[in-house]
């Protein structure tokens, strides 16, 4: 490996398995106000742009009065606060991200989730020590797919520059639309929450597995 390059993780659907939790905190303010749940893959597939986001698509499908808005997700911010227990890591995250991280790589995270939720579930699997830079939901007005939070990920990781060297590695829309903003280039992981055909993200290479992901970077970082 030549020089290290810095490269930004995307959280939910990415390194972590969050949907179970997420689905859990919806499915349990639902009931709070005598609404059905909805099933988990639906929740799922509302993930990825931030907690607003995540409730106007639940408002629209389960036909709620719109101003139940800001107590439905003040009930839900305060259950998601710390909800881990349904939450896994994607097979080979720690052991690739490790190894990332001893090969000098300077990481962080870059998440639509709020920074509270962020904080508790990196403590949770113990990744706080391996991300020293974390932009979280609710960390800038902006949320992905503006490049903005990414840009202050990568200034805070060192990185300046029009297009930085360095690498973005997320599984969805949200994550491919924001790296080309940038612009860096973008490694999608494809057991995530997108909803797209990879063929039609932005992205410059994809991968499986996490096993794969540090000889992607070594490729990547060759070009
Ligand atoms: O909170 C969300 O909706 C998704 O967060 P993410 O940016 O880590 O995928």
């Amino acid at each position: 490996m030549d020089r290290p390059c810095p490269i930004i993780f995307d959280l939910d659907g990415t390194l972590i398995d969050s949907a179970p939790d997420i689905h859990a905190c919806v499915s349990a303010v639902l009931r709070q106000y005598q609404i059905a749940p909805l099933p988990l893959a639906r929740v799922r597939s509302f993930i990825g742009g931030g907690v607003e986001l995540l409730w106007t698509r639940i408002i629209a499908a389960c036909g709620i009065e719109p101003v139940h808005r800001p107590a439905l997700i003040a009930a839900f911010m305060a259950r998601y606060h710390d909800a881990t227990a349904l939450t896994r890591l994607f097979p080979g995250v720690i052991e690739a991200v490790g190894r990332l991280a001893d090969a000098g790589h300077p990481l962080g995270i870059c998440t639509n989730k709020p920074m509270g939720p962020t904080r508790s579930v990196l403590q949770h699997f113990a990744l706080d020590r391996l991300f020293p830079v974390v932009v979280g939901g609710d960390s800038l007005p902006q949320r992905k797919p503006d490049p903005a939070p990414l840009r202050l990920a990568l200034q805070m990781l060192g990185v300046e520059g029009n297009a930085p060297r360095a690498l973005y590695v997320g599984d969805s829309e949200f994550d491919a639309n924001c790296a080309a903003a940038v612009p860096v280039p973008f490694l999608i992981y494809s057991g995530g929450y997108r909803m797209t055909p990879i063929a039609d993200l932005p992205h410059h290479a994809a991968f499986d597995r996490f096993d794969d992901l540090p000889g992607l970077v070594d490729q990547a970082m060759a070009l």
